[in-house]
């Protein structure tokens, strides 16, 4: 039997709601004095955010459970600001066992983050492009032991294409603008070429290449604080170097698949310490390429026949160009993210961890007042985002009435409708491994799901990639608009997916999709590249990942010493290894997933606190877009003038009921804030009135809890406390006090 103690609200006034923080810009998406982020709320308090860093300590202390700590929020709302000030904030709190891990090392590690995962969009001068776990392991006496950083989800195909009027990556703009004449000239960059190289290089003004220069500086005093030696930052320059280089050498539109400027590809080579033949094989010819292979690995034929298959539609010059540029740069982030991970490595004993969750805000081009419609990667970033409204969904609403209902605690709430889980279906749903709704259909699978399959189909385009989401999930009908998750557009090959609970629609454009699922080859060799290269400091830089089995590639960071570092990795390698099929078919949308279900698979098992991140003054909200259905309350169009801004009211609505703030904080007030197991309870009172622990104690052992249970909450003048008396549940049988669940 297990008692447990649920406190009133009426007695805890000061307890937080279901969303632990709200957490409002005061200067809108991009700070007046960027750099400068004024941490202080419109009354002057001091921030509540370390607040909240506070309590998730605490409660790890206190019950011996992980922790984890997840922004959410559109696109430049200040997550990542967020988490670097909750992270800076627990490691100053704890103080660290060795001075392993220290505020220095973690204010380094953003600004090495930023550089190399983010770049400027019109959302943010500093947008995210990949998701983070951020991991600080506590000792029993609450310091801190080590950290981990893992990352996912990198938006590599950027390096080689952006949207129009974006960038590529900041470390690009940085490398090209700061280097030294003596590395400039060992790297073939004193000569650049006259048009961009893949968007690298281009600076409106002067100023701007200064800048970029000083935060180059900046960058390289970073990875010095972190240990990152000379020769390690050589190494890192000279992939992003032949990346370069590649993109200046470009390929042949027609004809054989080949470079177009065999000089700029020969520097590439150079650079990366292999044959000019070599670099060509990697990015034209798979097929020698795998047969070499296999011919070292004593594999058969029929491993070869599989890949061929795999490879569905045929790649062009350029795209096996793009896929090497975009494979190289997923080598060089993990090999970043490694260095990070060895700075901070130690092997002392912890007992729990904090781990801090950022990803990419979400996106609607409609917020920046741009007509065009959304890409395949801004849709992968939104589903990001939604996947993790949806932990929060489930952690405030449905785990908690769920509870409210095994301990027939009577609480007048009804689920809130739509759950972010419609539109995450839109994207995700495979019938064969989940209970389909009322009406839902065996062939009704999610978009990721019908693009892994019509890769594979000979002659099949993006047309009907549409015809087949819109059939299993587009609603027709007399009321659809409201209940609908998708609805296709006049325009051609665009379909609208109402997400945020329906209230901040965004419009695809299909048209390409069908390539972007295609795996590409000469992405999948880019690390045989870097591994067979002949100079030393790339070897020793990238031989570590080369032991790392193919599944996890686009995760980096499964290296770690300690126990909890060691549990992470398992957490992650086994969602990989639970659909091995897909994973060796190289199904890219199936990763996309897999990886996200990595992430929450990590995280599920811990005690989760939210930051909801809004931004009070969007751009430009659109009115009435052609094709898309723009709900009333989005039409504002207001100018922008300088300073502070007054919040738009219409657009904070938008984003509150797009969190479903308001019902968590209704729940938080019907419901009972708080609940405590009896060892917990015994825990934490047992000093006040040791007596009535004591018959607490020979309560739970058979005499007649309640009646003890009341007279001594009496007795600590906490009458207000409801008991509830109930079975533990399977889970809770098997767990014990300071264990793991
Ligand atoms: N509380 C704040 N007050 C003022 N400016 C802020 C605040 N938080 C962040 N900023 C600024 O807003 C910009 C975007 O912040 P940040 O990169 O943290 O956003 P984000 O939500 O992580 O965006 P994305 O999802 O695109 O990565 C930065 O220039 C940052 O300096």
């Amino acid at each position: 039997m297990n008692t447990l103690l649920h406190r009133c609200r009426a007695q805890l006034p000061h307890t937080c709601a279901g969303p632990d923080l709200i957490v409002l810009q005061p200067w809108g998406p991009v700070a007046p004095s960027a750099g400068k982020v004024p941490w202080c709320r419109w009354d002057g308090l001091p921030a509540h955010i370390n607040s909240l860093a506070q309590r998730a300590y605490w409660e790890l202390l206190s019950h011996r459970r992980d922790q984890s700590i997840v922004a959410l929020g559109r696109s430049g709302a200040g997550k990542t600001t967020c988490c670097e000030q909750v992270l800076e904030h627990l490691v100053g709190l704890a103080g660290s066992v060795d001075g392993t891990v220290s505020v220095e090392k973690i204010r380094a590690t953003f600004t090495v983050l930023r550089a190399f995962g983010s770049m400027s969009t019109g959302h943010s001068r500093s947008a995210t492009r990949f998701t983070m776990v951020m991991s600080l392991d506590f000792s029993a006496t609450g310091r801190v032991t080590a950290a981990q950083l893992q990352t996912m989800l990198l938006e590599k195909s950027r390096v080689a294409r952006q949207p129009e009027g974006e960038g590529n990556f900041e470390i690009f703009s940085q490398m090209l603008a700061g280097l030294d004449l003596d590395l400039r000239t060992e790297l073939y960059l004193h000569q650049m070429r006259d048009s961009t190289s893949f968007g690298m290089g281009v600076w409106s003004k002067p100023e701007d290449k200064q800048k970029a220069a000083a935060a180059f500086a900046q960058l390289q005093g970073a990875m010095e604080t972190l240990g990152i030696s000379g020769s390690e930052q050589r190494a890192i320059w000279r992939v992003l170097a032949a990346i370069y280089h590649l993109g200046a050498a470009g390929a042949c539109k027609v004809g054989r698949k080949q470079f177009m400027r065999f000089e700029w590809a020969n520097r590439a080579a150079e650079v990366l310490g292999c044959e000019y033949e070599e670099l060509n094989r990697a990015t034209f010819k798979h097929h020698l390429q795998q047969i070499i292979e296999q011919v070292k690995s004593g594999l058969s034929r029929r491993g070869l026949e599989d890949e061929e298959t795999s490879s569905g539609l045929k790649m062009t010059g350029v795209e096996c160009v793009e896929g090497m540029a975009s494979g190289l740069y997923q080598e060089v982030f993990a090999a970043v993210v490694s260095l990070i991970n060895r700075s901070f490595s130690s092997h002392h004993l912890s007992m729990a961890s904090i781990m801090v969750v950022d990803s990419p805000g979400f996106q609607n081009p409609r917020h920046q007042g741009k007509d065009r419609a959304a890409t395949f990667e801004e849709l992968c970033h939104n589903y990001t985002h939604e996947r993790l409204q949806l932990l929060f969904y489930q952690r405030t609403f449905v785990s908690t009435l769920e509870r409210y209902r095994e301990e027939s605690v009577p609480v007048q709430f009804d689920l809130p409708e739509p759950s972010p889980g419609t539109t995450v279906a839109v994207v995700d749903q495979n019938p064969s491994q989940v209970r389909l709704p009322a009406g839902g259909r065996a062939e009704d699978k999610g978009l990721f799901w019908v693009l892994d399959e019509e890769v594979r189909v000979e002659g099949s385009s993006d047309n009907v990639v549409l015809e087949r989401l819109c059939a299993a999930f587009e609603k027709k009908g007399t009321g659809a608009e409201e209940s609908s998750a998708l609805r296709a557009c006049e325009q051609p090959l665009q379909c609208e997916i109402f997400h945020q609970l329906g209230q901040d629609p965004v419009r695809y454009d299909l048209t390409g999709w069908i390539h972007r699922a295609k795996p590409n080859l000469s992405a999948l060799d880019a690390p045989q590249v870097l591994h067979q290269s002949k100079r030393e400091e790339l070897q020793s830089l990238f031989q570590t990942r080369a032991k790392l089995p193919p599944i996890c590639q686009a995760v980096a960071g499964l290296e770690g010493t300690s126990q909890q570092a060691l549990q992470r990795i398992c957490a992650m390698r086994k969602t990989f290894a639970s659909s091995l099929a897909a994973v060796k078919r190289k199904a890219v949308c199936t990763q996309i997933k897999l990886q996200m279900d990595a992430l929450t698979s990590l995280i599920r098992r811990s005690q989760l606190h939210f930051i909801h991140c809004l931004v009070p003054n969007p751009v430009v909200e659109s009115r009435g877009r052609q094709g898309s259905l723009t709900p009333p309350h989005l039409g504002v169009d207001k100018p922008r003038a300088g300073g502070p801004q007054a919040p738009d009211i219409p657009a904070l609505r938008v984003q509150l009921a797009g969190f479903h703030i308001l019902e968590a904080l209704r729940l938080h007030r019907t419901g009972y804030a708080d609940h405590m197991g009896l060892t917990q309870f015994r825990r934490q009172f047992q000093a006040l009135d040791p007596p009535l622990m004591r018959s607490l104690m020979s309560a739970s052992e058979g005499t007649d809890e309640r009646k003890v249970c009341e007279a001594g909450l009496r007795h600590l003048s906490l009458e207000k406390v409801n008991i509830v008396i109930r079975h533990k549940t399977a889970a809770e049988a098997t767990h014990r006090p300071g264990a793991k669940w």
